[in-house]
């Protein structure tokens, strides 16, 4: 028993239950029970559908979402038990889910952060992996053969239980597509199952049912991607579908990680592909006929099965041979694509970076046109692994926030409420296969349950105008939300904003102490032009080069009292020799002082601004922060940006600064003005 295994583990395949999803297996009795003449015109139309199952069908869909985001948190294991590590998540509703951070303030005392999200589901650790199937893939199988293409992906650093949760989910699937395969409606329309298996490792291609065959991923015109040399087999039961994939998990690239003994060092892709044989109508032997039959299909819908490579940067990048560190950074390279193509969709972007790695070419499919996408975010639950529980929930917030909105305008697929599990999808009715004939070439004579075909367009076999014609021009049915970020972000902007007002409320106290104590002083201001003020007027001016003492009350009730003296002296002194030059100086010191507060709102205007921009800029260092920490981050970018946000925060201060040294300035001025004025 490795350190990683748990305690409790049970990693024995658990039996399928039958699922309320799938519609009850036909047999031959049942197939015989179709009426003669419906028979024949499901085979006449291949767009037959009855409309109680395509009824049925749009309630289905109306369960499934674009993208789903579940969390799976494994239960502790072994070591981690007798390191005395604690569980850190806390789920409830299945839905939420707290970290718990145990932290240390700069005194060295222990405190805990809480950090609370939200997903479409929360699995727990007692959740076994048929309720991980029922939750992730089972809703999206019945739609596959309604020319959907979906993808099921697990996220996770190493020995999170990625290929724990994953590995079984193909088999469940292939066993529930048979079913829909006796289907009379699939039957009748002679719908087959395919199963293709390779792995991404060191930026290459494998086939993982070949031999390890390198495979080549070229895009067509139609800027398709074609796995060129890829080995598809023709699979009619569940046992074959095991053996194949046994077969290829004995193939897979695994190594050894800092963190899991057994680690996946390469992305494995295990694809069924639901295709139609069009019939060959000319009379060739039997042997022939099979053969040019499985050149002859027509993909109608596929379900692919991504068990990604571990992404703990650090065991992975540090303590290892040269050979994992190179494994390592290629599989951050992909998982950053994967980053980049999820925030260009999030962005609205035209251009999608799909061609940033092999893996978002392959994945390509799973985002765009009539696609789902299921991803299954794996977490430790102790608390040595809370910076990385974090970063993969991160990112799971923010694959979650794509499906809120971020890419309504380019596909106008109705917005889903991620934080509720009703998502409101249009249904429509595609029962018709896909019209492109795959160019397939060099069929495998095998037995009639095992046909193989290497594909050279496994991920072609689209047409474009049907796949654009597969977006469907969907009526919105759900209340469109905004694109902002929910979860984490809104939290992050809720703490900016709280410790905004905290800072505000700080900064008001400040300046009702400042104005109190000024009050206190300004009853003793007295207009400068008597000579008996002036020197407690010099002496308040020249406090204003100390900050704590900066007071626009203290100017305007200055001025203020200036001019009631005024009046005062004006209306008593009517008479007076020197009234008139009087009067003009009082009007200069008038604008003097009316230029000194202008400039002093301006400076504390600039100074509000400078904390609005520092705040934004630390909220830019956190989300890089945050995105540094992630598996596949490129150390380049980080240290590109960080020195952008520093320059913006040193220009800030410096130009802040400058302002606030113009204010000195015009202050000393004015005292020395004053001063002048004194001794005269
Ligand atoms: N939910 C779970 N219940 C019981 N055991 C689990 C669970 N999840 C994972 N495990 C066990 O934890 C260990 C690591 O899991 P796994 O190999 O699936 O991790 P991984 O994320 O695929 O790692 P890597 O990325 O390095 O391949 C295995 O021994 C597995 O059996």
């Amino acid at each position: 028993m490795d350190d990683s295994e748990l305690l409790s583990e049970n990693v024995t395949s658990e039996p399928f239950e039958s699922s309320p999803f799938m519609p009850k297996e036909m047999d031959e009795d049942d197939d015989d029970a179709i009426p003669e003449s419906q028979q024949g015109l499901a085979d006449n139309s291949s767009t037959f559908i009855s409309e109680k199952e395509n009824t049925v069908v749009s309630a289905r869909e109306s369960n499934v979402a674009k993208i789903k985001v579940v969390v799976r948190k494994r239960p502790l294991n072994k070591k981690e038990i007798s390191r005395k590590e604690e569980d850190i998540i806390d789920v409830h509703n299945s839905q939420f889910l707290t970290v718990h951070e145990p932290k240390l303030k700069v005194d060295l005392t222990a405190y805990v952060e809480k950090h609370e999200f939200c997903f479409d589901a929360v699995l727990d650790e007692h959740v076994t992996n048929d309720e991980v199937y029922r939750e992730t893939v089972e809703p999206i199988i019945p739609i596959i053969f309604q020319r959907t293409k979906a993808t099921c992906f697990a996220y996770g650093q190493t020995g999170s239980g990625k290929t724990y949760t994953m590995q079984p989910l193909p088999l469940r699937a292939a066993h529930d597509m048979v079913r829909l395969l006796h289907q009379p409606m699939y039957r009748s329309q002679n719908f087959k199952l395919w199963l293709s298996y390779f792995e991404i490792y060191g930026g290459k291609l494998f086939d993982l049912l070949s031999e390890r065959r390198q495979l080549l991923m070229r895009e067509d015109g139609r800027k398709q991607v074609c796995i060129v040399g890829l080995q598809e087999f023709e699979v009619s039961d569940v046992q074959i579908v095991k053996e194949y994939i046994e077969k290829g998990n004995a193939a897979r690239s695994t190594g050894t990680t800092g963190a899991n003994e057994e680690s996946s060092r390469s992305h494995a892709i295990l694809q069924l592909a639901v295709k139609k044989h069009l019939p060959i109508t000319d009379t060739r032997r039997q042997r022939d006929r099979d053969a040019a039959e499985a050149k002859n299909t027509k993909l109608v819908g596929k379900m692919s099965f991504i068990d990604l490579a571990g992404s703990e940067r650090g065991a992975d990048t540090t303590d290892n041979d040269k050979q994992t560190r190179i494994e390592g950074a290629e599989i951050n390279k992909s998982l950053l694509a994967l980053k980049e193509c999820i925030r260009a969709l999030d962005n609205d972007q035209i251009h999608i970076p799909f061609r940033g790695s092999k893996l978002t070419e392959v994945l390509r499919d799973s985002f765009v046109g009539n696609s789902r996408t299921v991803m299954i975010s794996c977490i430790s639950p102790s608390s040595g692994s809370c910076e990385h529980t974090l970063n993969t929930l991160r990112y799971a917030d923010r694959v979650k926030s794509l499906s809120k909105g971020g890419n309504t305008k380019k596909e106008q697929f109705p917005v889903q409420s991620t934080s509720s599990k009703e998502s409101t999808y249009p249904s429509y009715s595609l029962s018709e296969a896909e019209e492109t004939t795959e160019r397939t070439q060099e069929t495998r004579p095998l037995d009639a349950s095992r046909k193989g075909v290497e594909n050279f367009t496994s991920n072609s076999s689209m047409e474009p105008e049907r796949n654009s014609s597969m977006i469907p021009s969907y009526q919105h049915r759900g209340k469109e939300e905004s694109s902002s970020r929910s979860g984490l972000n809104d939290r992050e902007r809720g703490d900016l904003k709280s410790s905004q007002i905290g800072l505000a409320s700080k900064a008001q106290s400040l300046q009702d102490s400042v104005n109190s104590h000024e009050e206190v002083k300004v009853t003793k201001v007295s207009p400068p032009r008597r000579k008996a003020y002036r020197d407690e007027k010099s002496e308040r001016m020249s406090n204003y080069t100390k900050k704590e003492e900066i007071s626009r009350t203290g100017l305007r009730q200055q001025q203020q009292l200036k001019q009631q003296q005024q009046q005062r002296s004006s209306s008593t002194s009517a008479s007076h020799v020197s009234s008139k030059q009087s009067e003009k100086e009082s009007s200069y010191e008038d604008m003097e002082i009316n230029a000194i507060l202008e400039e002093e709102e301006a400076l504390v205007a600039a100074h509000r601004k400078e904390i609005e921009n520092t705040m934004e800029i630390v909220r830019e260092e956190m989300n890089l922060l945050a995105e540094i920490d992630q598996p596949g981050s490129l150390i380049d970018n980080y240290v590109g940006q960080l020195n952008f946000l520093l320059s913006r925060k040193a220009s800030g201060l410096v130009s802040l600064q400058a302002r606030l040294a113009r204010f000195q300035q015009r202050l000393k001025e004015q005292e020395i003005l004053s001063r002048q004025k004194s001794s005269r």
